[in-house]
């Protein structure tokens, strides 16, 4: 789930993409990049494995000169974790364009065959963004004409949204022309534009989330539309058209669940909002099934839980306590790569407070179980605290399908609730009992924000994919690729393919 941002400006964005990046964290830590466009039209680029505050060094920041630039934080979902598939992406023909992509393509095997077949574009990494960014430079190619207009981008990007599956929120740069941003037609990832008045010039800024704009002093405008495609020119003219024929609006639910801030606001939804719902409808259900249930006190697993436990414990008039101390030096575990550093991880970032367990009835609450890392870990903690009987809540619905848009999810049989009841996961987990939030009420909770949303995209819980192209064997595929027990061989060899090569 990477974070994207473009700002178009009057005055150097190498600082303001940066604090983008930083507020856009938690979407990615595995790499961070930067590329902007200088005053000569050259692109210059920084992009490197790690944090931003890792990756960009007083000597990057001053080379990222211009007006102009767009920014990426990775969380990979495609490929490798090599750094030869940090973002942005560059091609030199037609123009010279860069990309970022915030998302999953879905047929990323059969548009590698097909661009090098049909337009002799050759990828040399795995991954499924520079594979997009070649789409989309062999379209602009087919306008033989040394200026593109806006009809020119939109029907290269109307042409492409026919060609891609899958999810994309992306950021562009053309040389010579401007920045360009666009959403897939089911909307899947989020994407929204704002604005700001500097000298009287006005400034646009894209980003993955509304957090992004509000730290930089940009006035949230509106989410960019799914199919929708978005061109600012140099001079800060701003071209915005529906580049798609059929839409579906399908935004991600697990966005809502665990991935965004909560002080963003994303389709119109109040993150911070949808997640006080959640506690409130789980709360509900625990005390319709649970009444008999001795619970002492409410403590929420960190961070993300921590919304939810309130309103929990606020409808079962039980006390809230931060039981745990979280690390403030360890970032979010679920999207480290590999299970043996995550699970190392929770250890590091969470310590439980023996004051708030010993001798009581827990209730924990976690916004969702995924592999289940986080919660076997804890459990065995307050346990260990002299906890007396230990009960899980899980905010979102029991996950049993991977994931193929964005969030790496890839198999199946990773995921603690696959093939599994209620009991036996609570066994696994080694809790004295477990509730997870019903699906509908998970959707209730989201959609009361937006009710002209009709559809989210919640295939983790339900197994149905919005764009229809996912098999079975297209599963298997994945699988083999990313699962945790083959990604390791895949790392190795796509360390092989390296040809950018990070630098001072
Ligand atoms: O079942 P698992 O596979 O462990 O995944 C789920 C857990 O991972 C996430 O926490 P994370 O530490 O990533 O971030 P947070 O601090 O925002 O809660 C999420 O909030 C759950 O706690
Ligand atoms: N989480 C994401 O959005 C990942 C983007 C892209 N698929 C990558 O792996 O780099
Ligand atoms: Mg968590």
């Amino acid at each position: 789930m990477c974070g994207i941002v473009g700002i178009v400006a009057f005055s150097p964005v190498n600082q303001s993409i940066y604090d983008a990046l930083t507020v856009l964290q938690h979407r990615g830590q595995d790499a961070a990049g930067i590329v902007t466009i200088d005053q000569h039209n050259y692109f210059r680029l920084r992009k490197a494995n790690g944090l931003v505050q890792d990756v960009f060094q007083l000597q990057h920041m001053q080379r990222l000169q211009g007006n102009i630039g767009i920014g990426h934080v990775r969380y990979p979902t495609a490929g490798s974790s090599n750094v030869s598939e940090a973002q942005p992406f560059y091609v030199n023909s037609p123009y010279g364009i860069t990309l970022a992509h915030n998302g999953n393509l879905t047929n990323t095997r059969e548009l590698r065959e097909t661009i090098l077949q049909k337009v002799r574009r050759h990828v040399n990494t795995q991954s499924d963004s520079e594979v997009l960014l070649n789409i989309f430079a062999s379209e602009l190619d087919k306008f033989s004409t040394a200026r593109l207009t806006p009809n020119n981008i939109f029907s290269a990007i109307y042409q492409l949204n026919k060609i891609i599956k899958g999810a994309y929120a992306c950021v562009a740069m053309i040389i010579g022309h401007g920045l360009i941003a666009f959403r897939d037609p089911n909307g899947i990832r989020p994407l929204v534009i704002g604005k700001r008045v500097i000298d009287g010039h006005t400034e646009y800024m894209v980003a993955s989330e509304s957090v992004a704009l509000d730290t930089l002093d940009f006035e949230f405008m509106r989410d960019v539309k799914p199919g929708e495609a978005i061109y600012i020119t140099y001079d800060g003219q701003l071209f915005a058209q529906q580049c798609a024929d059929q839409v579906e609006f399908c935004p991600c639910i697990f966005e809502y669940v665990y991935f965004a801030r909560p002080d963003s606001l994303m389709n119109g939804i109040s993150v911070y909002q949808s997640r006080i719902l959640m506690g409130q409808k789980l709360g509900q259900k625990i005390a319709r099934e649970w009444h008999d249930l001795d619970i002492d006190v409410v403590i929420p697993i960190p961070e993300t839980s921590c919304d939810a436990a309130l309103e929990i414990a606020r409808i079962l008039n039980k006390p809230y306590r931060q039981g745990f101390v979280k690390n403030r030096y360890v970032g979010r575990t679920f999207i480290m790569p590999g299970q043996s550093i995550r699970r190392r991880s929770v250890r590091r970032k969470l310590n439980a407070n023996r004051i708030e367990f010993e001798g009581k009835n827990v209730l924990l609450v976690d916004d969702s179980i995924v592999r289940g890392t986080t919660s076997q870990e804890i459990i065995e903690m307050v346990r260990s605290v002299g906890a007396k009987k230990v009960y899980l809540a899980s905010a979102a619905p029991e996950i049993r399908y991977p994931n193929v848009y964005g969030i790496d999810m890839p198999a199946a049989e990773e995921l603690i609730a696959y093939n599994k009841t209620i009991n036996e996961i609570a066994q696994k987990i080694g809790v004295d009992k477990l509730i997870f939030q019903d699906l509908k009420d998970l959707i209730a909770a989201v959609n009361e924000g937006n009710p002209k949303i009709t559809e989210f995209e919640c295939s983790v819980f339900d197994g149905h994919y919005i764009t229809g192209d996912i098999t079975k064997s297209y599963l298997s595929a994945l699988e083999l690729t990313r699962s945790q027990k083959n990604s390791t061989l895949f790392n190795k060899e796509a360390e092989n393919l390296e040809i950018y090569n990070v630098d001072q």
